[in-house]
Protein backbone atom coordinates (compact mmCIF):
# COMPACT_ATOMS: atom_id res chain seq x y z
CA UNK A 1 0.00 0.00 0.00
CA UNK A 2 1.33 3.07 -0.71
CA UNK A 3 0.16 6.92 -0.05
CA UNK A 4 -1.48 8.78 -3.40
CA UNK A 5 -2.45 12.04 -4.04
CA UNK A 6 -6.40 10.69 -5.24
CA UNK A 7 -8.73 14.11 -5.08
CA UNK A 8 -7.44 17.59 -5.54
CA UNK A 9 -9.45 21.23 -4.91
CA UNK A 10 -9.17 24.55 -4.60
CA UNK A 11 -11.50 27.56 -2.71
CA UNK A 12 -11.05 31.53 -3.00
CA UNK A 13 -12.66 34.40 -1.43
CA UNK A 14 -14.96 35.91 -4.37
CA UNK A 15 -13.19 39.13 -4.37
CA UNK A 16 -10.64 39.99 -6.34
CA UNK A 17 -8.19 43.00 -6.40
CA UNK A 18 -6.08 44.52 -9.60
CA UNK A 19 -2.70 46.18 -9.51
CA UNK A 20 -4.96 49.04 -10.57
CA UNK A 21 -7.17 48.86 -7.57
CA UNK A 22 -3.88 48.54 -5.37
CA UNK A 23 -2.72 51.91 -7.19
CA UNK A 24 -5.88 53.31 -6.19
CA UNK A 25 -5.59 52.95 -1.74
CA UNK A 26 -1.26 53.04 -2.30
CA UNK A 27 1.39 54.45 -4.06
CA UNK A 28 2.02 52.20 -6.55
CA UNK A 29 1.39 51.18 -10.13
CA UNK A 30 0.18 48.32 -12.27
CA UNK A 31 3.40 48.68 -14.17
CA UNK A 32 5.56 48.69 -11.22
CA UNK A 33 4.03 45.11 -9.94
CA UNK A 34 3.59 43.54 -13.14
CA UNK A 35 7.36 44.07 -14.01
CA UNK A 36 8.63 43.21 -11.30
CA UNK A 37 6.52 40.41 -10.05
CA UNK A 38 4.39 38.91 -12.37
CA UNK A 39 1.37 39.63 -10.17
CA UNK A 40 -1.69 41.29 -12.18
CA UNK A 41 -4.56 40.14 -9.30
CA UNK A 42 -5.05 38.58 -6.04
CA UNK A 43 -7.74 37.57 -3.89
CA UNK A 44 -8.76 39.93 -0.54
CA UNK A 45 -11.01 38.16 1.62
CA UNK A 46 -13.76 40.68 2.97
CA UNK A 47 -15.51 38.42 5.46
CA UNK A 48 -13.76 34.72 5.04
CA UNK A 49 -11.23 33.36 7.59
CA UNK A 50 -8.58 31.19 6.74
CA UNK A 51 -10.74 28.09 8.19
CA UNK A 52 -13.68 29.15 5.73
CA UNK A 53 -11.39 28.95 2.90
CA UNK A 54 -9.59 25.37 4.48
CA UNK A 55 -13.36 23.98 4.91
CA UNK A 56 -14.67 25.58 1.54
CA UNK A 57 -11.44 22.95 0.26
CA UNK A 58 -12.29 20.20 2.36
CA UNK A 59 -15.91 19.74 1.81
CA UNK A 60 -15.17 19.53 -1.82
CA UNK A 61 -12.49 16.94 -1.52
CA UNK A 62 -14.85 14.94 1.38
CA UNK A 63 -17.81 14.51 -1.27
CA UNK A 64 -18.82 11.47 -2.12
CA UNK A 65 -16.91 9.45 0.81
CA UNK A 66 -18.16 9.21 4.73
CA UNK A 67 -16.63 12.14 6.44
CA UNK A 68 -16.00 9.91 9.59
CA UNK A 69 -13.70 7.81 7.62
CA UNK A 70 -10.96 10.70 7.44
CA UNK A 71 -8.10 9.63 10.00
CA UNK A 72 -6.49 13.27 10.28
CA UNK A 73 -6.82 16.53 9.19
CA UNK A 74 -3.42 18.80 8.40
CA UNK A 75 -3.57 22.47 7.58
CA UNK A 76 -0.50 24.72 6.50
CA UNK A 77 -0.84 28.13 7.15
CA UNK A 78 0.94 31.29 8.70
CA UNK A 79 -2.27 32.79 9.29
CA UNK A 80 -4.67 30.74 11.58
CA UNK A 81 -8.03 32.25 12.53
CA UNK A 82 -6.74 31.67 16.53
CA UNK A 83 -3.49 30.85 18.27
CA UNK A 84 -5.38 27.78 19.65
CA UNK A 85 -7.83 25.98 18.36
CA UNK A 86 -5.60 25.11 15.62
CA UNK A 87 -7.48 25.72 11.89
CA UNK A 88 -7.50 21.87 11.47
CA UNK A 89 -10.25 21.61 14.30
CA UNK A 90 -12.05 23.97 13.12
CA UNK A 91 -12.13 22.33 9.64
CA UNK A 92 -12.76 19.35 11.30
CA UNK A 93 -15.91 20.16 12.88
CA UNK A 94 -17.27 22.84 9.84
CA UNK A 95 -17.44 18.94 7.64
CA UNK A 96 -17.95 16.97 11.21
CA UNK A 97 -14.77 14.59 10.45
CA UNK A 98 -15.25 13.21 14.06
CA UNK A 99 -12.72 10.34 13.43
CA UNK A 100 -9.99 12.55 12.47
CA UNK A 101 -6.94 13.76 14.63
CA UNK A 102 -6.17 17.69 13.62
CA UNK A 103 -2.88 20.33 13.17
CA UNK A 104 -1.67 22.81 11.53
CA UNK A 105 1.88 23.37 10.18
CA UNK A 106 3.63 26.29 9.94
CA UNK A 107 6.26 26.54 7.48
CA UNK A 108 5.06 29.70 6.05
CA UNK A 109 5.10 29.28 2.13
CA UNK A 110 7.30 25.68 2.66
CA UNK A 111 3.18 24.92 4.76
CA UNK A 112 1.95 22.79 2.67
CA UNK A 113 5.17 20.87 1.14
CA UNK A 114 6.05 20.13 5.12
CA UNK A 115 2.59 19.34 5.58
CA UNK A 116 2.53 16.80 2.47
CA UNK A 117 5.49 15.25 3.22
CA UNK A 118 4.35 14.84 7.29
CA UNK A 119 0.86 13.25 6.05
CA UNK A 120 2.79 10.82 3.47
CA UNK A 121 4.61 9.25 6.77
CA UNK A 122 1.62 8.75 8.67
CA UNK A 123 0.24 7.02 5.86
CA UNK A 124 3.37 4.92 4.91
CA UNK A 125 3.47 4.15 8.34
CA UNK A 126 0.82 2.04 7.81
CA UNK A 127 -1.05 3.72 10.93
CA UNK A 128 -3.88 5.38 8.88
CA UNK A 129 -5.34 5.52 5.98
CA UNK A 130 -7.05 8.54 4.78
CA UNK A 131 -6.38 12.26 4.89
CA UNK A 132 -7.00 15.92 3.74
CA UNK A 133 -4.03 17.92 3.46
CA UNK A 134 -4.60 21.69 3.19
CA UNK A 135 -2.73 25.18 2.51
CA UNK A 136 -4.66 27.85 3.37
CA UNK A 137 -3.64 31.27 3.73
CA UNK A 138 -6.02 34.75 4.74
CA UNK A 139 -2.40 36.92 3.65
CA UNK A 140 -4.37 40.13 3.65
CA UNK A 141 -4.88 39.56 7.68
CA UNK A 142 -0.51 39.79 7.55
CA UNK A 143 0.12 42.80 5.47
CA UNK A 144 1.09 46.21 6.58
CA UNK A 145 -0.98 48.09 4.44
CA UNK A 146 0.78 51.03 4.83
CA UNK A 147 3.80 49.07 3.54
CA UNK A 148 3.75 48.94 -0.67
CA UNK A 149 6.54 46.93 -1.01
CA UNK A 150 5.08 43.67 0.66
CA UNK A 151 1.58 44.60 0.82
CA UNK A 152 1.24 43.91 -3.42
CA UNK A 153 2.68 40.82 -3.27
CA UNK A 154 0.67 38.35 -1.24
CA UNK A 155 -3.05 37.04 -1.98
CA UNK A 156 -5.96 35.07 -0.07
CA UNK A 157 -6.94 31.68 -0.84
CA UNK A 158 -6.93 28.11 -0.04
CA UNK A 159 -6.22 24.82 -1.82
CA UNK A 160 -5.62 21.05 -1.43
CA UNK A 161 -5.72 16.56 -1.53
CA UNK A 162 -7.24 13.86 -0.82
CA UNK A 163 -4.07 11.54 0.46
CA UNK A 164 -4.85 7.82 0.60
CA UNK A 165 -3.30 4.39 0.82
CA UNK A 166 -4.36 3.03 -2.51
CA UNK A 167 -2.30 2.89 -4.89
CA UNK A 168 0.31 -0.93 -5.37
CA UNK A 169 3.46 1.22 -6.64
CA UNK A 170 5.13 3.61 -4.99
CA UNK A 171 4.90 7.19 -6.01
CA UNK A 172 6.07 9.20 -3.40
CA UNK A 173 9.68 9.01 -4.22
CA UNK A 174 12.08 11.62 -2.43
CA UNK A 175 12.27 14.39 -0.67
CA UNK A 176 14.37 17.01 0.52
CA UNK A 177 12.99 19.19 3.63
CA UNK A 178 15.20 21.98 4.93
CA UNK A 179 15.00 25.28 6.89
CA UNK A 180 17.60 27.72 8.13
CA UNK A 181 16.55 29.50 11.85
CA UNK A 182 19.64 31.55 11.42
CA UNK A 183 17.90 33.80 8.69
CA UNK A 184 14.82 33.88 10.32
CA UNK A 185 14.87 37.74 10.94
CA UNK A 186 14.78 38.24 7.17
CA UNK A 187 10.80 37.64 6.59
CA UNK A 188 8.84 37.11 9.45
CA UNK A 189 5.26 39.28 10.60
CA UNK A 190 4.15 39.57 14.08
CA UNK A 191 0.27 39.26 14.88
CA UNK A 192 -2.43 39.10 12.40
CA UNK A 193 -3.93 42.31 11.67
CA UNK A 194 -7.54 42.40 10.94
CA UNK A 195 -7.86 45.78 8.45
CA UNK A 196 -7.01 45.64 5.34
CA UNK A 197 -8.07 48.98 2.68
CA UNK A 198 -10.74 47.37 1.03
CA UNK A 199 -12.79 46.37 4.25
CA UNK A 200 -15.66 48.95 5.19
CA UNK A 201 -13.90 49.35 9.02
CA UNK A 202 -10.72 49.26 8.68
CA UNK A 203 -9.44 48.63 12.18
CA UNK A 204 -5.36 47.78 10.78
CA UNK A 205 -2.42 48.33 12.36
CA UNK A 206 0.74 49.24 10.92
CA UNK A 207 2.63 45.76 12.27
CA UNK A 208 2.40 42.96 9.68
CA UNK A 209 5.08 41.44 7.53
CA UNK A 210 8.31 42.59 7.15
CA UNK A 211 10.62 41.39 4.31
CA UNK A 212 13.96 41.81 3.25
CA UNK A 213 13.53 41.12 -0.69
CA UNK A 214 17.06 41.07 -1.51
CA UNK A 215 17.46 38.83 1.40
CA UNK A 216 14.69 36.39 0.52
CA UNK A 217 15.41 36.21 -3.49
CA UNK A 218 19.29 35.45 -3.00
CA UNK A 219 18.04 32.88 -0.77
CA UNK A 220 15.23 31.61 -3.05
CA UNK A 221 17.72 31.57 -6.01
CA UNK A 222 20.64 29.96 -4.08
CA UNK A 223 19.36 27.54 -1.30
CA UNK A 224 15.94 26.40 -3.04
CA UNK A 225 18.11 25.91 -7.30
CA UNK A 226 20.48 23.42 -4.44
CA UNK A 227 17.69 21.76 -2.83
CA UNK A 228 16.48 21.46 -6.47
CA UNK A 229 19.68 19.56 -8.01
CA UNK A 230 20.47 17.85 -5.29
CA UNK A 231 17.43 16.03 -4.97
CA UNK A 232 17.32 15.76 -8.69
CA UNK A 233 20.84 14.34 -9.10
CA UNK A 234 20.27 11.70 -5.72
CA UNK A 235 17.03 10.59 -8.36
CA UNK A 236 18.78 10.58 -12.01
CA UNK A 237 16.31 8.54 -13.57
CA UNK A 238 13.69 10.77 -12.27
CA UNK A 239 15.69 14.07 -13.16
CA UNK A 240 15.67 12.76 -17.13
CA UNK A 241 12.00 12.01 -17.09
CA UNK A 242 10.83 15.51 -14.96
CA UNK A 243 7.20 16.45 -16.09
CA UNK A 244 6.50 19.62 -14.10
CA UNK A 245 8.02 21.78 -11.56
CA UNK A 246 5.33 23.14 -9.01
CA UNK A 247 7.28 25.78 -7.28
CA UNK A 248 5.85 27.88 -4.46
CA UNK A 249 4.38 31.27 -6.81
CA UNK A 250 6.03 33.98 -5.17
CA UNK A 251 7.37 36.47 -8.09
CA UNK A 252 7.95 34.82 -11.79
CA UNK A 253 11.28 36.30 -11.73
CA UNK A 254 12.42 34.26 -9.15
CA UNK A 255 11.03 31.16 -11.15
CA UNK A 256 13.25 32.38 -14.11
CA UNK A 257 16.51 32.51 -11.99
CA UNK A 258 15.67 29.11 -10.51
CA UNK A 259 15.01 27.67 -13.62
CA UNK A 260 18.28 29.55 -15.32
CA UNK A 261 20.49 28.27 -11.83
CA UNK A 262 18.97 24.28 -12.44
CA UNK A 263 19.12 24.30 -15.99
CA UNK A 264 15.49 23.19 -16.12
CA UNK A 265 13.72 24.55 -18.87
CA UNK A 266 11.11 27.67 -17.78
CA UNK A 267 8.44 25.39 -20.03
CA UNK A 268 8.47 23.07 -16.86
CA UNK A 269 8.09 25.74 -14.20
CA UNK A 270 4.20 25.86 -14.04
CA UNK A 271 3.10 28.92 -12.79
CA UNK A 272 -0.28 31.12 -11.85
CA UNK A 273 0.98 33.99 -9.54
CA UNK A 274 -0.43 36.51 -12.11
CA UNK A 275 -3.80 35.71 -10.83
CA UNK A 276 -3.26 34.78 -6.88
CA UNK A 277 -0.29 36.63 -6.04
CA UNK A 278 1.88 35.00 -3.20
CA UNK A 279 -0.53 32.65 -1.29
CA UNK A 280 1.86 31.25 0.89
CA UNK A 281 0.87 27.72 1.83
CA UNK A 282 -1.70 27.92 -0.75
CA UNK A 283 0.46 27.94 -3.79
CA UNK A 284 1.99 24.84 -4.63
CA UNK A 285 -2.03 23.25 -3.82
CA UNK A 286 -3.73 25.84 -5.91
CA UNK A 287 -0.87 25.81 -8.87
CA UNK A 288 -1.63 21.79 -8.68
CA UNK A 289 -5.69 21.90 -8.64
CA UNK A 290 -5.10 24.41 -11.23
CA UNK A 291 -3.06 22.79 -13.78
CA UNK A 292 -5.27 19.27 -12.91
CA UNK A 293 -8.70 21.49 -13.70
CA UNK A 294 -6.93 22.78 -16.93
CA UNK A 295 -5.52 18.62 -17.77
CA UNK A 296 -2.08 19.58 -17.55
CA UNK A 297 -1.78 17.44 -14.91
CA UNK A 298 -3.85 13.97 -14.72
CA UNK A 299 -3.81 12.17 -11.39
CA UNK A 300 -2.65 8.74 -11.64
CA UNK A 301 -0.86 9.36 -15.14
CA UNK A 302 2.38 8.68 -13.37
CA UNK A 303 3.66 12.05 -14.43
CA UNK A 304 6.94 13.13 -12.79
CA UNK A 305 6.73 16.55 -10.74
CA UNK A 306 8.85 17.96 -8.22
CA UNK A 307 7.08 20.24 -5.49
CA UNK A 308 8.86 23.01 -3.94
CA UNK A 309 8.19 25.43 -1.43
CA UNK A 310 10.31 28.18 0.49
CA UNK A 311 10.08 30.79 2.63
CA UNK A 312 10.14 32.31 5.83
CA UNK A 313 11.59 30.32 8.67
CA UNK A 314 14.02 30.33 6.36
CA UNK A 315 11.81 27.44 5.49
CA UNK A 316 12.34 25.22 2.00
CA UNK A 317 11.56 21.82 0.73
CA UNK A 318 11.03 19.51 -2.54
CA UNK A 319 8.87 16.20 -2.60
CA UNK A 320 9.06 14.40 -6.20
CA UNK A 321 6.18 12.35 -6.45
CA UNK A 322 4.59 10.43 -9.70
CA UNK A 323 1.11 11.55 -9.87
O1 LIG B 1 11.88 43.83 -8.06
C1 LIG B 1 11.72 44.39 -6.94
O2 LIG B 1 12.07 45.54 -6.65
C2 LIG B 1 11.06 43.58 -5.85
C3 LIG B 1 12.16 42.79 -5.16
C4 LIG B 1 11.58 42.04 -4.01
N1 LIG B 1 10.50 41.17 -4.48
C5 LIG B 1 10.35 39.96 -3.89
C6 LIG B 1 11.30 39.49 -3.01
C7 LIG B 1 11.10 38.24 -2.43
C8 LIG B 1 9.99 37.52 -2.74
C9 LIG B 1 9.76 36.23 -2.13
C10 LIG B 1 8.82 36.12 -1.09
C11 LIG B 1 8.60 34.90 -0.47
C12 LIG B 1 7.62 34.77 0.65
O3 LIG B 1 6.64 33.89 0.25
C13 LIG B 1 9.29 33.74 -0.89
C14 LIG B 1 10.22 33.85 -1.93
C15 LIG B 1 10.45 35.09 -2.54
CL1 LIG B 1 11.61 35.20 -3.82
C16 LIG B 1 9.08 38.04 -3.65
N2 LIG B 1 9.28 39.23 -4.22
C17 LIG B 1 9.44 41.78 -5.29
C18 LIG B 1 10.01 42.61 -6.42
Amino acid sequence: LYPQVTKVAKYLPDNIVTNDDLAKVMDTSDEWIASRTGIRERRVSLKETTSDLATGVAKQLIQGIDASSIDFIIVATMTADYGTPSTACLVQSNIEANNAFCLDVNAACSGFVYALSTAEKFLSSGSYNRGLVIGAETMSTMMNWEDRSTSVLFGDGAAGVLLENTSTEVRFIDELIQSDGKRSMALYAKENVDGNPFKENDDRVSSGMVMDGKKIFDFALRDVSKNMINILEKNEEFRDSLDYVLAHQANVRILEAISKKTKIPMTKFLHNVAKYGNTSAASVPLLLVEKVEDGTITLGSNQNVILTGYGAGLTWGSILIKL
